[in-house]
């Protein structure tokens, strides 16, 4: 199997989306969270944009033990002596520098002229040398450079020293077909190309980037630039989860990458919660959908055997389990499953006359819960049954203040939220992951008091007591916690209704 390096940029393309900045901490968390999914290289910002990023490529250096981290620059020295002072503290280091190389880049960016292009180009990697020795050199916008000036290009930064070049579909124009023959054209006529590894990274405009990136990993790339949840410019970038689930799902391109697959969920769940970037349902692999099986035919097909209808197990990107969703669109297998999950089990005939009823009320209802599933079978269940853990994760680190995420299945809501702070917030979670785990009842568990305004410090207060112990949680993150305490209070109230 060859080997596939996966470079994720999620702390600096996906970064850079509106509203889905980030503080150190925050960044800290992510790139943590990166080092335990296994990606190889972390790109940590772009050091000369501001103070603030240039702090956090020096905190995520510091924090981080083994993977690379790569700092973002122009083609312009100043840009590069600072990213070099930026990762002085990373173990492994890189600088990511690169120009445009399309016609329009050169004339409309640039008003220059190839030659003077790519003697910018040999330059900058040059420069960089002086500093590290793993050098990345972006091709910007070389989805649409021809190839022939793109193949000097590729070679000359070759030749001055870059151990890695990036070949970017920036504006996400290129087809499938297209992108994976510029790789081939570069692999067969760059001299030198052994010397270095061709990277893609590819943006998803017209829905492309993982079609094409794939076409370039066929053709020869051995980097792939990717994000959680495809985040990044406009329409984002290339997927890490669907790259990693390809190549997990496809044995037969022979390659593999060093993903811990079954942290994926867990990993989008904490970008989605700190970046505020909601994660479409369907979206492939780590969507709501993803592994949601909601009509008769479909549901019949899972029940009898999972594989006719999914083509990965969700316990591979860290699901336990997949859904069977209940609409007016289900049959009597999926009914039937449903109660049984609920400890029911009804005989043939029975069923057809719950089905008929539960088909009345599906017409008008779009979801129908267990509550509604139990109560047109004449049933009520215990209180006790609502309640499940979708997921939790905290990561914490030397000089980094832990944070939690945690999801919460109440009925068939999802009730989510991520909270930073000291050992209370955590406690708190804690004593709620016990609770739920031990499906005890949430009428123990009460909230003493809720203060969302913050005080002083800007800090935001939860107090929750659970068997006489007084839970107490802040976090500096005023938007954050107040999410939390109030999905957290959410949860609660509805289990206590
Ligand atoms: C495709 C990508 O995703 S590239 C990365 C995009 N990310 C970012 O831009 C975020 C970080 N950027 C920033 O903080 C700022 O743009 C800075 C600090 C880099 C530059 O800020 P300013 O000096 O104010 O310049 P401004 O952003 O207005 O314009 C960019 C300048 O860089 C030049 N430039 C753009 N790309 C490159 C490059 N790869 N190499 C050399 N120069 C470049 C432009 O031609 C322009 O220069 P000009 O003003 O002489 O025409
Ligand atoms: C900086 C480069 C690699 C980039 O993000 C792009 O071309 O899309
Ligand atoms: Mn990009």
């Amino acid at each position: 199997m060859d080997r596939l390096f996966i470079f994720d940029t999620t702390l600096r393309d996906g970064e850079q989306v509106p509203g889905c900045q980030l503080n150190t901490v925050e960044k800290i968390q992510v790139a943590k969270a990166l080092e335990s999914l296994g990606v190889d290289v972390i790109e940590a910002g772009f050091p000369i944009s501001s103070p603030g990023d240039f702090n956090s490529v020096v905190e995520i250096s510091k924090a981080v033990t083994w993977p690379t981290i790569c700092a973002l620059t122009r083609g312009v020295q100043k840009d590069i002596d600072v990213a070099a002072e930026a990762l002085q503290y990373a173990k492994n280091k890189r600088i990511h520098t690169g120009i445009g190389t399309s016609e329009f880049h050169i004339k409309h960016k640039f008003n220059s002229t190839q030659k003077e292009i790519l003697e910018r180009a040999i330059a900058a990697v040059k420069y960089a040398k002086k500093y590290v020795e793993d050098v990345e050199f972006y091709c910007e916008d070389a989805g649409r450079t021809d190839n022939v000036y793109l193949a000097r290009v590729v070679e000359a930064v070759i030749k001055a020293g870059a151990t890695v070049v990036n070949i970017p579909d920036t504006t996400g124009y290129c087809l499938p077909w297209e992108f994976g023959e510029k790789i081939k054209f570069l692999m067969e006529n760059v001299n030198g190309v052994h010397n270095a590894i061709i990277s893609t990274h590819c943006h998803n405009d017209l829905g492309m980037a993982t079609a094409n990136t794939i076409s370039g990993v066929m053709n020869g790339a051995r980097q792939v630039e990717v994000t959680m949840n495809g985040i990044g410019e406009r329409a984002g970038n290339t997927s890490l989860e669907e790259v990693a689930m390809i190549l997990k799902c496809h044995k037969g391109l022979n390659i593999e990458t060093q993903i811990n697959t079954q942290k994926i969920y867990s990993t989008s769940r904490l970008v989605s919660g700190l970046m505020n970037m909601p994660v479409q349902a369907n979206k492939a692999i780590v969507g709501r959908n993803a592994f949601a099986h909601s009509s008769g035919i479909h549901q019949d097909g899972v029940l009898k055997n999972r594989e006719s209808y999914e083509i990965m197990d969700p316990k591979d990107v860290g699901i336990d389990e997949n859904s069977i969703v209940l609409t007016a669109r289900s049959g009597r297998a999926a009914l039937k499953h449903r109660l049984s999950v609920l400890g029911v089990d009804v005989e043939n005939g029975k069923l057809d006359v719950i089905y008929e009823e539960f088909l009345k009320l599906a017409d008008k209802k779009k979801d129908i819960n267990d509550d509604d599933v139990l109560l047109i079978a004449g049933l009520e269940r215990s209180e006790k049954q609502r309640i499940k853990l979708d997921y939790l994760q905290v990561t914490s680190g030397v000089g980094v203040k832990p944070i939690a995420s945690i999801g919460v299945m109440i009925a068939n809501e999802k009730f989510e939220a991520a909270a930073t702070g000291n050992g209370p917030v955590d406690a708190a979670i804690k004593a709620l992951k016990q609770i739920i785990r031990r499906k005890m009842t949430l009428q123990e568990f009460t909230i003493q008091s809720m203060n969302k305004g913050s005080d002083d410090m800007g800090k935001v207060h939860m107090q929750v007591e659970y068997e006489g112990v007084v839970y107490y949680g802040f976090g500096a993150n005023t938007d954050i916690v107040a999410a939390s305490v109030e999905a957290y209070i959410n949860a609660i109230n509805k289990f206590v209704k």
